[in-house]
């Protein structure tokens, strides 16, 4: 069968939006995903993400990472699932409830005088230190620095969970960093029994981090969304910043809040649509 797909990025990280609210793509996703996300044999994305309808919420989004392994959330996609769905009027309003794996997260596009998306904030919930939730293996109920032994080194990482799980290490020279070694070392490490997400940050003032990132079940991406909110929170657990800072990441700039009276996290930044076609599948 022949599909339509939409190809998206925000800030380097692309996905390959399917709507399958009809139900009618019926193929395996994890196979789907593998297949599409392929940069020689087929479209090429980070992900893959399912648009869906949902019972519960306005909309229901669904991603795969392009080994075909499933996560509970995407920073950068939820904001091209936002753009799309106000673009092309799948919903009418501008903030909208969706369901995820990792609970109702809710993004709400922010327009120019032309009617276009400009960017999306997104609500991203409340962070999660709790080990056990991440899940993180450790003695201690809430980590906030942990030693991983990685090769021959000591890793200090602070575990997050921004419905998906984070290693974030902080660094002093981020271009010094085999963000390959030791990223896919940390994504596969026993203490983490979902494996995970690894972020290499560099303070660069209370207001800014520089931050590269190696993704579980997508390797070395641009920018990870999850990941640069996993960034602030852990700076600022560990007094490196304040409670908003931007995150520069190699596809561009995110700007973070962690909001004090809610515990809500918020990220701000764009979404763009690269092009749309259709694949026999
Ligand atoms: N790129 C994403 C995160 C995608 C999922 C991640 N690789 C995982 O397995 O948890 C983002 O922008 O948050």
């Amino acid at each position: 069968m022949e599909i339509e797909f939409i190809k998206m990025q925000g800030l380097g990280n692309d996905f390959i939006l399917l709507d399958n609210r009809k139900g009618d793509i019926r193929h395996p996703y994890p196979d789907l995903s593998k297949k599409l996300c392929s940069r020689h044999f087929g479209i090429g994305a980070d992900g893959m993400i399912l648009i869906l309808k949902s019972v519960a919420q306005d909309i229901k989004f669904r991603i795969y990472n392009s080994d075909g392994s499933q996560a509970q959330m995407c920073g950068n996609g939820m904001r091209c699932f936002a753009k799309i769905l106000y673009e092309n009027k799948i919903l009418p309003q501008k903030k909208m409830r969706v369901d995820t794996k990792a609970g109702t997260v809710i993004p709400e596009v922010i327009t120019d005088e032309a009617g276009r998306v400009s960017s999306v904030r997104v609500d991203m919930g409340e962070p999660v230190l709790f080990c056990r939730d991440i899940p993180f293996k450790s003695p201690n109920e809430i980590a906030v620095e942990e030693f991983l032994t990685v090769g021959d080194k000591e890793c200090g990482i602070i575990p997050v969970s921004m419905g998906n799980p984070h290693a974030v290490m902080f660094v002093d020279d981020l271009e010094r960093v085999d963000v390959k070694k030791i990223g896919r070392s940390i994504e596969t490490h026993e203490r983490f029994p979902e494996k995970t997400n690894v972020e290499f940050v560099e303070v660069v003032n209370d207001k800014e981090l520089k931050m590269k990132v190696w993704e579980r079940g997508a390797g070395m991406t641009l920018a990870c969304g999850t990941g640069a909110c996993a960034a602030l929170v852990a700076a600022n657990l560990t007094g490196r910043t304040s409670k908003s800072a931007v995150v520069h990441l190699d596809g561009g700039d995110l700007d973070i809040q962690w909001n004090k009276e809610t515990n809500h996290v918020f990220k701000t930044g764009p979404a763009t649509k690269v092009f749309e076609g259709r694949i026999r599948i």
